[in-house]
């Protein structure tokens, strides 16, 4: 007898725990982890689990912080390890290479996610163009969509479908878009781009939005939705994968996944190897508030402790110089400027004059 047939899925799940949740790791996954959470993920029927540096491949450098193991080790073992699910990774074009892209489809990646700054679509073209012929499927990354207004968010998605992407994402990197925000660059997305793509969206919890985001891009059209177990990713972390499958089940969306499986992956097999779970604190909310790319929390916090000075002082200061993914060094800078102006303080305050 033939197994039942699947009801066809309502939207496409990516976990991301495997790379966007590399950050809230410090980039420390080991073999062994990957291994247990594609195996949880797989058998729970995620579709794509994404795997690499939390900054995209070649991220693992001394300004974003080095891989305990070897990413193209790390996405071999993925790929050995998932009997259905396919494999994502996520280049930077710049920080990553074409190199890249063809060592991890040697060890067996099939989606290439691309991410550029949501008004920099234009570095992205070659990639997309590598990508197709390399047989990857083939997904772009707009960055700090907050950034951007919709249509000109639009005109960049289109600059990425033209180049061969055949889904574009709105990617919340701050976790600062708020309910119709988020909708709004969806649908403008659709508009432009609808009849040749796709339209996904990722989404973090600064403001403790990514679920409902999530859900309100679903309803404005996206068909792609990202997720992290445990919610493990950069700031406040990504929309968490077991509450995005109970929530769409709850609304009778087919999701195609096992709810119980996933909260069972999340439970028994991430939060116990994870150092804290990721959480709305103090520094997260700055990062919602004033729009600061979500991985530059564990960076603020390193440089709080070098220097003496408040992490949520330092992302509100990164906020309003408007720094983008790549400049992370700003991050010791302003800690600086900071201190000097409390040592400033403190002579004044002694009656020291300079
Ligand atoms: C490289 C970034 O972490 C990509 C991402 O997940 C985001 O911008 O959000
Ligand atoms: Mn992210």
């Amino acid at each position: 007898m033939s197994a039942p047939a699947e009801k066809p899925r309502d939207l496409r799940i990516t976990d991301s725990t495997l790379r966007d949740g590399s950050h809230a790791m410090s980039h420390q996954f080991t073999e062994g982890q990957v291994r247990a959470i594609v195996h949880a993920l797989d058998t729970s029927g995620v579709e794509v689990i994404e795997v690499a540096h939390g900054d995209g491949l070649g991220g693992s450098s001394f300004n974003y912080g080095f891989s305990l193991e070897d990413e193209f080790d790390l996405i071999a073992a993925a790929v050995d390890e998932a009997e259905r699910a396919r494999i994502a990774v996520l280049m930077l074009p710049g920080l990553g290479t074409v190199e890249h892209l063809k060592r991890a489809r040697s060890v067996g990646a099939s989606v290439a996610r691309i991410a550029t700054h949501c008004t920099e679509a234009d570095v992205s073209v070659q990639h997309f163009g590598a990508a197709r012929d390399l047989g990857m499927e083939t997904v772009g990354f707009l960055m700090l969509s907050h950034r951007t207004g919709p249509e000109a968010l639009a005109k960049q998605a289109r600059i990425m479908v033209d180049a061969g992407a055949q889904c574009v994402y709105v990617v919340d990197s701050a976790g600062a878009l708020v309910l119709s925000d988020a909708q709004a660059r969806v649908r403008a997305l659709l508009d432009e781009i609808g009849d040749e793509a796709q339209v996904g969206f990722h989404g973090h919890q600064n403001l403790s939005l990514g679920v409902a985001n999530s859900v309100l891009a679903y309803q404005a059209g996206a068909r792609q939705i990202d997720g992290a177990l445990c919610a493990l990713g950069a700031g406040a972390g990504n929309a968490p994968t077991e509450v995005l499958a109970a929530t769409l089940d709850r609304m009778g969306i087919n999701a195609g996944i096992d709810v119980q499986g996933v909260m069972s992956a999340a439970q028994d097999v991430v939060k116990p190897v994870i150092p804290r779970l990721p959480w709305m604190d103090r520094s997260a909310i700055v990062q919602g508030h004033a729009g600061v790319y979500s991985s530059f929390l564990l960076h603020a916090e390193r440089a709080s402790q070098r220097y003496g000075v408040p992490a949520h002082e330092i992302l509100e200061r990164v906020g309003q110089a408007g720094y983008v993914g790549g400049q992370e060094d700003m991050i010791i800078d302003i800690a600086l400027q900071l201190a000097e102006e409390r040592d400033l303080g403190d002579l004044a305050a002694q009656g020291v004059r300079r």
